[in-house]
């Protein structure tokens, strides 16, 4: 079976049992928030979705807010009551008119004025009674708006009251008593349609209204995919991931693109908005996939909640909770301490120093339970910031970081919280913008994640993968670089966790599969890295088309490969600006000269002010071999074939003598020194003769001493005037005008260019700076070790780059 025909079967069996299996997609209040928004997402269903899937709706926008607040007019009895409601009736109404039609739009408003009537009796007369019920129209009137918008637009759909039939049987953990639940959901399913469930509410054993508290649709998603089975739960939310602090006050956040399941939980139980701190209850069986989605920009993608490597586990993020109680207590020292920590589902809590944080809302509740146990309490605002990672407590150089970014603060605890997840500092005063961005700056400087793909492993592929465990331990700006992919042209090895960089062929010998472009194009856009390197070490023109692609994902490649630095001027330059745009690097110094410093020659004159005007030399290994041992003694082509046996041409020797490798260079060259040109305008004398041009490699070399008398011609000429002969690489600018040729040249015995060392290569270079007395590099030229290193060197270029790079958070829906 071929590869894409495996990929083919995949997709289909994929799509076969997505179709049995019930997806869940909880659109939260930002993603609802206006006509725009709801319109946004009536496409992410239309895209996403599938029959019988369930979606989970919170409030539109801020009306769980404006709820809370019209009942606590009404319990102040507020003269601004009336005008609340009256706002909040016509922002509803207002998105019923401009997404329903004519009719569907009157059914909807007069279920609205109904419930606004009902609302209104329910606040005039025991308000306190009725707090749930009342909080319930927000995720009521956004459930039934979006089903009436999906049955007009989209597919069948019907909207559910999730107090219909979801009951918790405990209200301070909000435990569902699902066999209760399910069959009541069961009950009320319709095959074939979408379901959309309200979030956020639920009931209990008595019928009474509940909330699963604030944030609590997340919870209700997860709680809708236990009962239903379902693959997998998809918050939809207005920023697309979670983020390694809030990234509304932290512009230089990181996505968390991979978030360990406790990792997640105790981000929840802190006060991370995008999880209720119950929100993987349901999933504890791992059977529900989790992940984190923008409404805003959903292409992108977002973060993954799950079991993951090491990788993921040592990335940390920063959260904090103000408006906060810190509750001491002599009595809370030892066994009473741990029973009112888990009893009030304390934020953190020491019984070695008798204490525990609270929400204020607790306090009374707290003082009642003290009082039961004859003990005094002190009560003190505080507020909390922590940092959250995988086993974080267990790190000593990670909790001696924390305290010492927060030396000069006014923190009266550092705690570890149980789960092992967190480091919680109390703190004194309410945790500003500033401490949050410091904190968070001093925690996560180091943190960036860079993934490496090496493609080609022939010679130099193979010794650049020997050199790249001592580099990785050597060179500080490695630090953070991991091995992730190894590619040949037929086979091809990925893993997001990293691959063992000491036995990387070896891995890649027993685990690498078919090579699929789709497959690699498709982990190229969802890799869980921050930056990401190519090394192409491949000779191929076809990897070499993919930088395009590459470019626009932001990756950066390094190349031994010289087509695409030598490609039509059009497509170099659509390459440079797409690189540009997208803050790709690109170095290839090695496409020329190998391990000799050329590339980074010219670039550093050019930084220095200085005006290149000419370069020239030769920039064959093989040219250079050729023409420094040709001396007459022995046919042109003996020494050819002699040069083909040590490997020091290609297989088919005509690629040497054509000139087409050093045209490249001469060009790739010209370009770095700042002129637009194309191959084209580099003139090229090819030492093959017409009649041996069409030959089979076999037929050439068999024939190959036809190019005897020309060479034996050429030398002689040059030796009456006591000259030599070599292939030479001429670059100039003259008054504006470009000249550019590679040919044979004959040269006097004293230029800079006859006396190299067989197989070097020598560059010269003329600018404003070095007239008279031009620079110049020599060198071998070519060779594996040299080329490897070249390769590692500019590994370590574009990684100390990255290690400068800010990156600041852009996000659609926070926009
Ligand atoms: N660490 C974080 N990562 C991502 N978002 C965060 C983080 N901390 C706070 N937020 C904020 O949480 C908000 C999403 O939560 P929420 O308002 O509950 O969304 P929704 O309305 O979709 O339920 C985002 O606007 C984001 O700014
Ligand atoms: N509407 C409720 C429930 C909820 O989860 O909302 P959101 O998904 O917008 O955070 C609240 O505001 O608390």
């Amino acid at each position: 079976m071929t590869q894409d025909n495996l990929v083919e079967q995949l997709t289909v069996a994929h799509n076969q049992l997505a179709k049995h299996a019930t997806n869940v997609h909880k659109f939260g209040g930002s993603s609802l928030a206006s006509t725009q928004c709801i319109e946004r997402v009536v496409d992410i269903i239309r895209q996403h979705c599938q029959l019988n899937d369930i979606i989970v709706v919170s409030a539109n926008g801020k009306t769980t807010d404006a709820l809370f607040a019209i009942f606590q007019c009404a319990i102040e009895q507020s003269p601004e009551l009336e005008e609340k409601i009256t706002q909040l009736e016509n922002m509803q109404s207002e998105l019923i008119n401009s997404l329903l039609n004519a009719a569907s739009a009157a059914r909807l408003q007069s279920y609205l004025t109904e419930d606004i009537k009902q609302m209104k009796a329910w606040l005039s007369d025991q308000p306190e009674t009725h707090h749930a019920d009342i909080l319930a129209f927000g995720e009521l009137w956004s459930a039934r708006l979006l089903s009436s918008v999906l049955n007009e637009r989209v597919c069948p759909a019907i909207f559910m009251d999730a107090r219909d039939f979801l009951v918790i049987d405990n209200e301070q953990e909000y435990n569902v008593d699902y066999s209760v639940s399910r069959p009541g959901f069961e009950a009320k399913l319709h095959a074939n349609h979408l379901t959309v469930v309200t979030g956020y509410i639920c009931r209990d054993s008595q019928s009474v209204t509940r909330t699963l508290g604030r944030n609590g649709s997340d919870y209700s998603a997860t709680i809708m995919a236990a009962i239903s089975h379902a693959n997998q739960v998809t918050l939809w939310t207005d920023v697309d991931g979670i983020y390694s602090a809030d990234p509304r006050f932290v512009p230089q956040s990181r996505k968390l693109h991979r978030l360990p399941n406790g990792v997640a939980k105790e981000l929840g139980r802190l006060g991370n908005p995008v999880l209720h701190a119950n929100t993987l209850k349901p999933l504890a069986d791992g059977k529900t996939h989790l992940h984190v989605a923008s409404s805003f920009d959903p292409s992108v993608p977002g973060t993954e909640i799950g079991r993951f490597g090491q990788l993921a586990k040592q990335e940390l993020s920063v959260t904090y909770l103000n408006d906060l109680i810190l509750a001491q207590s002599q009595s809370f020292i030892g066994d009473l301490g741990r029973e009112a920590g888990e009893t009030f589902a304390a934020l953190c809590a020491d019984e070695t120093q008798g204490l525990i944080v609270i929400r204020q809302e607790q306090q009374k509740a707290v003082s009642q339970w003290l009082a039961a146990h004859d003990t005094e309490v002190a009560f003190t605002p505080v507020s909390i910031l922590a940092t959250v990672g995988h086993k974080v407590t267990r790190q000593g150089n990670v909790k001696a970081k924390f305290k010492r970014t927060l030396r000069h603060q006014k923190v009266l605890a550092v705690v570890d919280a149980w789960s092992g997840h967190s480091v919680i500092a109390i703190l004194s005063e309410p945790c500003s913008v500033e401490l949050l961005n410091n904190v968070h700056h001093d925690m996560t400087k180091d943190a960036k994640h860079i993934g490496l793909v090496v493609a080609g492993l022939g010679n130099i592929g193979v010794k650049f993968l020997e050199m790249l465990p001592k580099q990785l331990a050597r060179i500080p700006a490695l630090e953070n670089l991991h091995l992730v992919g190894l590619m040949t042209s037929k086979k091809a090895l990925i893993n997001t966790d990293g691959i063992d960089a000491s036995h990387a062929l070896s891995l890649f010998e027993q685990h690498a599969v078919s090579f699929d472009k789709a497959l690699l194009s498709s982990w190229l856009k969802s890799h869980p890295y921050d930056e990401l390197i190519v090394v192409d070490i491949t000779p191929s023109e076809k990897f070499s088309q993919l930088y395009l692609e590459f470019f626009k994902e932001g990756i950066h490649v390094i190349c031994a490969n010289k087509w695409a630095a030598s490609a039509p001027t059009p497509k170099y330059n659509e390459l440079l600006a797409e690189a540009k745009a997208n803050n790709s690097q690109w170095l290839g110094s090695t496409t020329v000269g190998a391990g000799l410093p050329i590339n980074y020659a010219i670039q550093d004159l050019l930084k220095s002010g200085d005006q290149i005007c000419e370069i020239s030399g030769i920039f064959s290994g093989t040219l250079s071999w050729l023409f420094e041992t040709y001396d007459g003694s022995v046919p042109f082509s003996t020494l050819l074939l002699d040069a083909l046996e040590q490997g020091i041409t290609e297989p088919d020797p005509r690629e040497d003598l054509s000139g087409r490798d050093v045209q490249r260079k001469l060009l790739i060259l010209a370009r770095a020194a700042g002129f637009e040109l194309s191959l084209e305008d580099v003139e090229r004398q090819d030492l093959v003769p017409n009649e041996l041009q069409a030959m089979t490699t076999e037929e050439f070399l068999a024939n190959a001493s036809q190019i005897d008398d020309f060479f034996a011609t050429q030398l002689n000429e040059a030796k009456t005037s006591q000259a030599c002969i070599r292939y030479i690489a001429r670059f100039n600018v003259k008054d504006g005008k470009i000249k550019a040729k590679v040919s044979l040249e004959c040269l006097s015995k004293n230029d800079a260019f006859a006396t190299i060392t067989p197989c070097d290569n020598i560059f010269q270079i003329r600018s404003l700076w070095y007239q008279e007395n031009p620079l110049i590099i020599r060198g071998p030229g070519a060779g594996r070790d040299v080329t490897a290193g070249g390769l590692h060197s500019d590994l370590v270029t574009v990684c100390q780059n990255l290690a400068n790079k800010q990156a600041v958070v852009k996000i659609k829906g926070l926009e």
